[in-house]
């Protein structure tokens, strides 16, 4: 097994936390990461002058030192609590504890479909006042594979096809994707984003599940009980 293989499954924590401290965690870092997320708005947007802006970072620096007294050593992980609820508080597009993603709150339904509806501010633009063509991509691949996964054929992104149709406006837009079929190991999903005028983003996706988790699940079914 590679370094970094050895890696990743460290990622990946059964920390036996119960729902209800799970949800006082919640409680507690959610509010700090929309916080932070509005500070990032913010501080892109203000046009105050120069001993304002030199306060606010006084202000900030406070913050970072008091938070930093305590931390995580690396990347969050994906981790699973005592019920079996999952966590994936670090992840980019969906995160309940990162700031830069959206973030996403993603229905997913068994029969392999997910959808989202959700808003995208000043922070996301790429070209002026439209959403950054790799954010769109974000977007696609976190619904895309919560389709997968939710569908029962979760997987990494192996190619991710988009058609940027029109301009993707900032502001409320709605993602939704469904699994269009299964080849072997390979889940591949569909999906789109739109905006109030309708489609401007329509991917596909081939998701698969890394050989060391299908050599490990393979394992586990044969392993004698
Ligand atoms: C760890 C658990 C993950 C669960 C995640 C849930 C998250 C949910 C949300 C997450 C959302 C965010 C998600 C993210 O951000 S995921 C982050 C972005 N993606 C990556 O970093 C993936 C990096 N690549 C890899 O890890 C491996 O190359 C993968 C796992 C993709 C395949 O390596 P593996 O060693 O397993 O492959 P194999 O050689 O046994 O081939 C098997 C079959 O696959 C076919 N093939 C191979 N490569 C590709 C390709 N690139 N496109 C299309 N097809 C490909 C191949 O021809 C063969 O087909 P066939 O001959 O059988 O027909």
């Amino acid at each position: 097994m590679t370094d970094s293989i050895a890696h990743q499954q460290q990622l990946y924590v059964a920390d036996g936390l119960s729902d209800e401290e799970i949800a006082q965690q919640a409680d507690l870092y959610g509010p700090l990461t929309d916080s932070v997320r509005e500070l990032i708005e913010i501080a892109l947007l203000t046009e105050v002058d120069d001993p304002e802006v030199r306060a606010a970072m006084e202000h900030i620096e406070s913050a970072k030192q008091l938070l930093r007294k305590q931390m995580i050593p690396g990347p969050y992980g994906v981790r699973w609590g005592a019920s079996g609820q999952k966590r994936a508080w670090g992840n980019a597009a969906a995160g309940l504890r990162n700031a830069i993603a959206p973030p996403l709150v993603i229905d997913c339904d068994p029969d392999g479909r997910a959808s989202t509806d959700f808003h995208l501010g000043s922070a996301y633009e790429g070209p002026a006042g439209l959403t950054h063509g790799g954010v769109s991509a974000l977007v696609l691949d976190q619904v895309l594979g919560a389709a997968a996964e939710a569908g029962g054929a979760p997987g990494m992104t192996g190619t991710l096809t988009l058609r940027y149709r029109r301009p993707t406006p900032l502001g409320a837009l709605h993602a939704e994707a469904r699994i269009d079929r299964l080849e072997g190991v390979k889940t591949i999903v569909v999906g789109h984003l739109a905006g109030p005028d309708g489609v401007c983003v329509e991917a596909e996706g081939v998701f698969i599940l890394p050989r060391w988790v299908r050599d490990r699940n393979s394992a586990t079914v044969s392993d004698p009980v």
